[in-house]
């Protein structure tokens, strides 16, 4: 703190599950100042009441959000609510000059008649959501460098997105037959109390939901229309998982080649993130567990080719807050800010 050439930034909805992974990682970062922490039911509160166990990192204290007081603190705001109050927020903030992310589903959607028919809200700022970058870095780095706003995607889509995206890119699968089964902990969830999320619902139970409707079905399509060229519609299943962080896509889709063998997938995997820190192919043979992603912001990708069914397996690992969420969005600041890609983020986990 106090440092003046560090960049102010303000995190609104600081309370939460993102906003607390937002917190920790910032408050390392060696170019910033965490200048204004913002929430609702929180305001009045300190972030140490909240979280006691971070009292020594910081003691700041939760204010009411107010993009007047917000504009003149801080240079960059992380939105980081639930879905449908970004949108309100965001243009006062771009209009006096704030770099924002947001972690929320709101600036994700090119059409925002899609946004409508998932999430409900009928929208009117179309002109914003028009400015707005999808903040996938191994895919859209040089457009979210002279972006003023981001649309971070969620821990689904990251997932989901690194595991297809070569494939589609050089047209390597029929891409309608394309299933993402993806699982996910329950901090996927939210910090909010739900009846599914309690111990006694998750804990020894894995289950399927919102299957056929789930609203990261659009957003994945989405991207990979982008990717192959023309609309593609995804098969998508999520699940929750009796376990606290982490996220496993597992994509399966048929090969157009039928010749292609594994170790030809993986040399065009690693080509296709050369340039990609944070994205970690693994060796033949190797798939990627939750537990080597959690506490960092890797993702982990698997490759296997059944050459009895012509079908890719592609397994993808990630901890849902950190590449699926906080870190993810830090990830863009660094690149519209020009600063080394990696900083402020951990590459080492929790787990041996
Ligand atoms: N959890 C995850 O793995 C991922 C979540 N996301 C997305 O990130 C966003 C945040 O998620 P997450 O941190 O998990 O959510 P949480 O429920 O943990 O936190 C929500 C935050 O929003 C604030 N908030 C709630 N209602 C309002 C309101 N009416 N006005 C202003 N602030 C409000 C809360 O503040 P207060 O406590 O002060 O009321 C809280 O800080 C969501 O859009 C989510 O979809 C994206 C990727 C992954
Ligand atoms: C376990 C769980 O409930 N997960 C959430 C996804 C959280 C998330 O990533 O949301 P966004 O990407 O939209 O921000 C869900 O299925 O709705």
């Amino acid at each position: 703190m106090g440092n003046s050439r560090r960049v102010k930034v303000g995190i609104i909805g600081a309370s939460g599950y993102g906003g607390v992974q937002l917190v920790r990682l910032l408050m390392d970062h060696p170019e910033v100042e965490l200048v204004y922490l913002g929430g609702e039911s929180s305001a009045g509160k300190s972030f140490a009441d909240l979280y006691p166990h971070l009292a020594h990192i910081v003691n700041q204290p939760i204010e009411a959000i107010d993009p007047q007081t917000i504009a003149t603190r801080c240079e960059v705001v992380f939105l980081s609510l639930p879905n449908g109050l970004a949108y309100k927020i965001a243009p006062q903030l771009l209009d006096k000059g704030l770099t924002v992310l947001d972690l929320s589903a709101d600036y994700r959607f090119r059409n925002l008649t899609t946004y409508t028919n998932w999430y409900g809200a009928q929208r009117t700022d179309l002109a914003t959501a028009a400015t707005a970058v999808y903040g996938l870095p191994e895919l859209y780095r040089d457009r979210i460098a002279e972006a003023q706003l981001i649309g971070c995607p969620g821990c689904y889509p990251t997932a989901s997105l690194l595991a297809l995206s070569p494939l589609l890119k050089q047209g390597l699968i029929v891409p309608e037959t394309a299933i993402v089964d993806a699982k996910s902990g329950t901090s996927g969830g939210g910090r909010q109390a739900k009846v599914n999320m309690l111990l006694a619902e998750a804990d020894n139970s894995l289950a399927p939901y919102n299957v056929v409707r789930h609203r990261h079905t659009p957003e994945i399509e989405q991207i990979c229309s982008d990717l192959a060229g023309h609309e593609v519609t995804i098969q998508f299943t999520p699940h929750l998982v009796p376990m606290v962080r982490g996220m496993l896509a597992t994509v399966y889709a048929t090969l157009r080649d039928p010749g292609l063998v594994r170790d030809d997938l993986i040399t065009i995997y690693k080509a296709f993130y050369r340039n990609s820190l944070w994205v970690k192919v693994c060796e033949p043979g190797v798939y990627p567990q939750t537990k080597w992603a959690c506490g960092t912001n890797l993702c982990y990708i698997g490759i296997e080719v059944d050459p009895r069914t012509g079908r890719v397996i592609v397994m993808s690992a990630i901890d849902n807050l950190i590449k699926g969420q906080a870190g993810q969005a830090i990830q863009c600041l660094n690149i519209i800010m020009g600063w080394d890609e990696t900083l402020g983020l951990p590459k080492l986990g929790f787990y041996p």
